[in-house]
């Protein structure tokens, strides 16, 4: 079992390029060499995006394919867990010789987020006082974290990406990228996400927050040195077990779980139900491989998602997309619900933009549907 990541934030070289026959999937990094102007009127100095790419840059630089993680992922899109890697790719599916992004033709970048604990600058990571942020990281902004981004696609040349993708907090990014920086985006594939986040969506994410800044051991956010490996760890977990309940559908928990008990427990003498064991592990594996500020950093910018803030609104917004988009909605989740894609879809200017991924799974379909969401990348590929 690897140590709670408040204690265990790797401490990479400070940077590390890509150059051509670099290896598949080896996680590099790209720093910032001026602070970042945040949209909060802050700026964020020593920014760092770790990132991981396969295939190769084609001479003209147009077959770059940016992919955008969720709010737990990182930037091991595919490939088997390893070192550095606690999860196998995330993606796995989609990406490599032969799938939808085939990395014989298409060169394929994935950054860790920006506010995340995966490698790119976030809470836990050291400022340039050699003190870690902590509590005194700054309010972060979808827009924020695209503008970190950008100056990535900068750094490899990348004037234009064929393709940028994501789902859910990816989606949002993905989003962001195609309205505020139309010219650099050939075509958009949204997944299970929203225009903007809605009150219920603040509300979900508003009490995972509250749940982990409540935990004694949180300290304003100032934890990671006060009492190494004594983390919120608590308050993550909570967070993670009421989000995982929003991240799959009822029907399906019900199918799998209904109302057995877990094995040799008694729910009648305080033992767990069996899908309280699923939230149980599921909260486990979280609070063993991510760090809870980096969690309250990104849940508070999903929060502040709104394409249309300081843009007219979202209708105005989404018409400055000139990307040949296409946008996919999973049929049974119940945390970005089909309308919200469909409202997206009639926003963008073209017809017969919504697609509809089929999954009892919910919200989560989009990072298990890899057969139908690869039909969805070829599709807007272009074959
Ligand atoms: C973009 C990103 O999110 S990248 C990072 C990958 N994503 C995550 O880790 C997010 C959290 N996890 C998930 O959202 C989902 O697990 C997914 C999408 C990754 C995979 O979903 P599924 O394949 O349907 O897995 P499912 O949700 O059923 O969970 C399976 C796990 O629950 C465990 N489990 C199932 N029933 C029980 C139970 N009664 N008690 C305890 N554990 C249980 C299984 O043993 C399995 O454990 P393992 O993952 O350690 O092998
Ligand atoms: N399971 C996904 C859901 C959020 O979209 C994650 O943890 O990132």
């Amino acid at each position: 079992m690897s140590a709670a990541p408040d204690t265990a934030v790797p401490l990479p070289p400070a940077s590390g390029a890509w150059r051509e026959g670099d290896p598949p999937g080896r996680r590099q990094w790209w720093a910032r060499a001026t602070p970042l102007a945040l949209e909060s009127e802050r700026e964020l100095p020593g920014v760092r995006l770790a990132y991981e790419t396969w295939g190769r840059l084609a001479a003209d630089r147009g077959n770059a394919v940016l992919v955008l993680h969720a709010l737990t992922g990182d930037s091991h899109a595919a490939g088997p867990a390893g070192p550095g890697h606690p999860t196998a790719g995330w993606w796995d599916g989609l990406i490599g010789p032969g799938r939808p992004l085939d990395t014989d033709r298409w060169f394929v970048v994935v950054p860790n987020v920006l506010g995340g604990c995966q490698g790119s600058t976030g809470p836990a990571s050291l400022r340039p006082d050699g003190r870690r942020w902590g509590g005194g990281f700054p309010y972060l902004t979808q827009r924020d974290q695209v503008a970190a981004e950008a100056g990535l696609a900068d750094a490899l040349g990348i004037d234009r990406w064929a393709l940028v993708v994501g789902g859910s907090m990816g989606g949002m990014r993905a989003l962001e990228w195609a309205v505020s920086r139309p010219e650099r985006v050939r075509s958009l594939l949204l997944l299970a996400c929203t225009a903007a986040a809605t009150a219920e969506q603040i509300a979900w994410a508003g009490v995972q927050v509250r749940a982990i800044v409540d935990d004694p051991n949180w300290r304003g956010g100032d934890y990671h040195d006060a009492s190494p490996g004594h983390g919120p760890h608590a308050g993550l977990g909570l967070a993670r077990r009421l989000a995982h309940v929003t991240y799959r559908s009822e029907p399906e928990l019900q199918a799998r779980f209904g109302r057995a008990a877990q094995d040799h427990e008694d729910p009648a003498l305080g033992g767990r139900y069996q899908v309280e064991s699923y939230l149980d592990h599921h909260a486990d594996k979280l609070v063993r491989r991510f760090d809870a500020g980096a969690y309250v950093t990104l849940t508070r910018a999903m929060n502040a998602h709104d394409v249309g803030r300081g843009r007219g609104g979202v209708r105005a917004a989404l018409r400055r997309i000139t990307a040949t988009a296409l946008v996919a909605a999973v049929d049974s989740d119940r945390l970005y619900r089909p309308a919200q894609q469909a409202e997206l879809a009639a926003g963008i200017s073209g017809a017969d933009r919504l697609r509809t991924v089929r999954s009892p799974h919910g919200h989560d379909g989009f990072l298990l549907e890899t057969g139908q969401v690869g039909e969805l990348v070829r599709e807007v590929l272009g074959g």
